[in-house]
């Protein structure tokens, strides 16, 4: 049996030897050596390294080079000591795949040429194939190579934050014409949301397949729901691409922000972790979230900019409320900011090694 079997000998994933790492233990509630350490964004712009290999290359770019793609998401790793790898993409590169006309624009995010606001609109949406984003195959077997035992997690955008991007155009705070179109054409709104689910589903599989060990689906801004309409109109949507990537047995996790009302629903929809922002303490957020899944989060990413002591003190916090958990993962409770200390991030990966030692 190697090391990426479990014990009944069922292959988990086809990256060799992450099985026994902490982060997959953690994600499976199993007994861990430290409490696992990554960080959301962890591959990006508060590092030197990251802006030297990316002056001049666009971010979309960036993002269909293999070996660039391979070095940026290796690191964070090296720098920090991080108990797994996040891959180096972004949640709208499936949809450039599939001849959205989009780009990323420095300092505002995704924009998209011509949002989708009718049902002629939605034949932009258009199955995604495997050989559509074959730079990422091609990456991740040349990382899977690099990162020997440290684990990398393949993520994807949830249909809602997807078309949140897809109906507004680019980011927005109220989310205004994606809601009108939520209320005001259900019918529309469905067939949008399946087809997103299919779309982040393939462009899961196709990680997962590639040899990542774990997946995270981003639901950044389903915060903005009220309960009631994330259960009516957006949960199935993301259920069906839980279910459609159960099979690989892949630790699956789903993270939002805002979500303190949402919990008990994101772990309905069937994720093995949920993401924890920092406004809900992880032990209220387990009694939300219910039995039977691990947690991740959740420093708030700003405390990154105070003093030391003040970052350990929190850093505490977040371990002391995590200590009942049947399954922790350590992360911040959104994206590490642009302008965070690389230095403040590796001594947190230290200190909760080190206070977490078994
Ligand atoms: C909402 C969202 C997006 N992209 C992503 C999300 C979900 C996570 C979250 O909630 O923060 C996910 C994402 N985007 C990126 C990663 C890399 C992997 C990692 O986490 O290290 C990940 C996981 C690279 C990126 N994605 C982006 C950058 C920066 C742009 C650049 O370097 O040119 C990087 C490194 C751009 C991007 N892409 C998006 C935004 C809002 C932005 C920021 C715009 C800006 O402030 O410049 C859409």
């Amino acid at each position: 049996m190697s090391a990426n079997e479990s014990p009944a000998g069922q292959q988990q994933t086809g990256q060799t030897g992450t099985y026994d790492s902490a982060f997959l233990k953690a994600c499976r509630r199993e007994p861990v050596p430290h409490t696992p350490v990554w960080f959301m964004r962890q591959a990006g712009r508060s590092l030197p390294e990251f802006r030297k290999v990316r002056e001049g290359i666009p971010m979309l770019e960036s993002c269909t080079r293999p070996e660039l793609v391979t070095e940026i998401t290796l690191q964070p790793v090296r720098r920090h000591g991080v108990d797994a790898a996040v891959y180096y993409s972004d949640i709208v590169v499936p949809l450039k795949a599939i001849g959205i006309d989009l780009d990323i624009k420095p300092g505002i995010g995704p924009v998209i040429e011509n949002p989708i606001r009718s049902r002629a609109d939605l034949e932009q949406l258009r199955a995604l194939e495997p050989g559509d984003v074959s730079y990422v195959t091609e990456a991740i077997g040349m990382l899977v190579r690099e990162l020997g035992t440290t684990p990398l997690i393949g993520f994807a955008g949830a249909p809602f934050t997807l078309a949140s991007y897809l109906v507004e155009g680019g980011p927005s705070r109220n989310h205004e014409r994606t809601k009108a179109l939520m209320y005001g054409d259900p019918q529309l709104w469905a067939d949008l949301l399946d087809r997103l689910s299919d779309i982040t589903t393939a462009f899961l599989k196709v990680q997962i397949e590639a040899g990542a060990s774990a997946v995270q689906v981003f639901d950044s801004w389903v915060g903005a729901l009220a309960p009631a309409d994330y259960r009516r109109s957006v949960m199935p949507a993301s259920v069906k691409v839980f279910e459609a990537v159960a099979p690989y047995g892949v630790p699956r996790i789903h993270f939002g922000v805002g979500t303190g009302e949402l919990l008990g629903l994101l772990g309905e929809a069937g994720a093995d972790v949920v993401g924890v922002d920092w406004r809900v303490p992880l032990d209220e957020a387990a009694r939300r979230v219910g039995p039977g899944k691990a947690l991740q989060g959740n420093i708030d990413p700003a405390v990154l900019f105070a003093p030391r002591e003040a970052v350990e003190t929190k850093a505490r916090e977040v371990l002391d409320a995590a200590a009942g958990l049947e399954g922790h993962v350590f992360n911040l409770g959104h994206g590490v900011l642009p302008n965070t200390d690389p230095d403040a991030l590796t001594r947190l990966v230290a200190y909760v090694h080190e206070q977490t030692a078994r």
